[in-house]
């Protein structure tokens, strides 16, 4: 039996060994089944690899070819749709953006800005060179006579830190409206020109830089800051409904001339700053949903401050208008558009323009500029009086009851625009004054501003420091400006 019992646990261990080999086997089977397996899934993968890799190859070939082409027919379709004359008259243009070096003769030293125009003596500043590479261009914001504008956002040309490379300056790109239309260009060129010149100055739009490499192919890029919230005079209308007026009968002194500077004034009215509970109301809000006869006050000032500064160059704004003032949301204002379809007033372009589309606006103009279309700072004192008409009506067309055609007769005749209801009466003579039929005898610009002033300091003193601390703040916007523009300096 023991026999028995060791032949049977040789048969099991013979067959276990048997089973052991048999597994072994079939193991080595399935290892080189996996191998082979993996090796020819390897073996598709990468050859799937490579087949998208030559894809994109070839597909990144040929869209460079299709770029290459693309610029190619661009090139030809600019040089077959402009003749050599074009394309000399834009090269005259880029040269005479240059900056010679010279320093402009003493006899052109106090000519209008737009006299100087005409010489070389008013170069564009390279120093307001901006790479496109640093331009992102965005939304469509407008179209004037002869441009388009859109916004666009700036990179800084030598960011210092992570945290300046990745700023942008939120800027408004202004180009011709049609390259190739030199008129168009050249009028670019200028107020690009004019712009250098006139510098920075709060209540003025300020030029941030522009993008001239490629003006012998008629493209210019004029840059200037980004002011968002639309032309004043759309403000005004848009929100007529919430206007507050803080002008009321003067309670505290009855026994007063009516006014310090016109004692003979039927009303005597002063601007309200205190609630019922002789609480102080804030002189301005700064929302823009809040638009009061402070707010007015303000805005005509700031105007005045801006067109005086203008003057100064001395520079002709020509236009003068609440359409081509700037507002910002912190409620300060830039006199924008210098007037440069007016400067070629004697080309066809010019003509046409005004005569279909943009009629001559005759309600701003003063009657001699209508007569003989010569603009003076004198002129630019009258349109700002139908500026304050058109602030103190909230944004009301001038002489509404008349019709265009009739306007001049009706000025020429010594009529002028009534005394707007929401405004002081030292306010309507002062427009008064700048109505004068004759440009000698109105106020300049910097009168103006010392009326306002000495207005503001009798009635709303506290509304005089607010305006000033507004302004010195966005001074030194502007002054940050160069930051955006200023190259790498090479290293010594
Ligand atoms: N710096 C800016 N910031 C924001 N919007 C602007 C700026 N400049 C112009 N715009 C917008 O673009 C529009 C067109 O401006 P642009 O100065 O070309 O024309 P315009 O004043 O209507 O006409 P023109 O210059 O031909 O007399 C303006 O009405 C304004 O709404």
């Amino acid at each position: 039996r023991s026999n028995e019992a060791s032949s049977t646990e040789n048969d099991i261990f013979v067959r276990s060994v048997r089973a052991t080999s048999e597994d072994d086997s079939v193991k080595k089977e399935d290892g080189s089944t996996f191998r082979i397996r993996t090796t020819v899934f390897f073996f598709i993968y990468g050859f799937l690899v490579l087949l998208a890799f030559i894809g994109f190859l070839v597909w990144r070939l040929r869209r460079s070819k299709l770029k290459a082409q693309n610029n190619n027919s661009y090139v030809a379709r600019f040089f077959s749709r402009i003749s050599s004359n074009t394309y000399s008259a834009l090269q005259n243009i880029y040269n005479g953006m240059r900056d010679t070096g010279e320093a402009v003769p003493e006899e052109l030293r106090d000519c209008p800005v737009h006299e100087q125009l005409r010489t070389h003596y008013m170069p564009y500043k390279k120093k307001y060179e901006i790479s496109n590479e640093n331009l992102e261009k965005k939304k469509y914001l407008g179209k004037g006579n002869f441009g388009v504008v859109r916004m666009g956002l700036l990179k800084m040309a030598d960011p210092k830190t992570e945290e300046e490379e990745k700023k942008r300056l939120t800027v408004a790109l202004k180009s011709a409206a049609n390259c190739y239309d030199i008129t168009q260009t050249s009028m670019l060129a200028d107020e690009l020109r004019l712009m250098c010149a006139i510098g920075r100055f709060p209540n003025v739009l300020a030029l941030v830089g522009a993008v001239t490499v490629e003006l012998r192919r008629g493209r210019l890029l004029i840059v200037t800051e980004f002011i968002d919230c639309g032309d004043l005079h759309s403000y005004l209308k848009v929100h007529k409904d919430i206007f507050e007026d803080h002008l009321v009968e003067d309670r505290n002194e009855k026994d007063e001339p009516d006014s310090y500077l016109t004692p003979l004034s039927a009303k005597r009215k002063t601007y309200l700053y205190t609630k019922e509970g002789g609480e102080q109301e804030e002189v301005i809000k700064e929302s823009l949903k809040s638009l009061t006869t402070s707010d007015l006050l303000s805005f005509g000032l700031q105007i005045a401050n801006g067109m005086q500064y203008l003057a100064t160059i001395p520079l002709v704004h020509r236009d003068l208008a609440l359409r081509n003032v700037l507002l910002k949301n912190n409620k300060t204002v830039r006199i924008a558009d210098f007037g440069m379809a007016r400067i070629h007033q004697t080309s066809s372009y010019y003509r046409t323009k005004k005569t279909k589309d943009a009629p001559i606006p005759v309600r701003w103009m003063s009657p001699e500029a209508v007569d003989n279309m010569i603009f003076t700072q004198q002129s630019d004192v009258w349109s700002y009086g139908i500026c304050l008409y058109e602030l103190f009506t909230l944004g009301g067309l001038p002489y509404p009851e008349i019709k265009t055609d009739d306007v001049y007769d009706y000025m020429k005749a010594g009529r002028r625009c009534s005394q707007p209801e929401h405004c002081h009466v030292e306010l309507y003579n002062l427009m008064k004054l700048c109505w004068n039929m004759k440009p000698e005898l109105r106020p300049t610009f910097s009168v103006i501003v010392e009326y306002f002033i000495e207005h503001m300091k009798n009635s709303a003193p506290q509304l005089l420091d607010y305006v000033e601390k507004m302004l010195k703040v966005e001074a030194d916007n502007q002054r940050q400006l160069d930051d955006w523009i200023r190259t790498p300096q090479p290293v010594s």
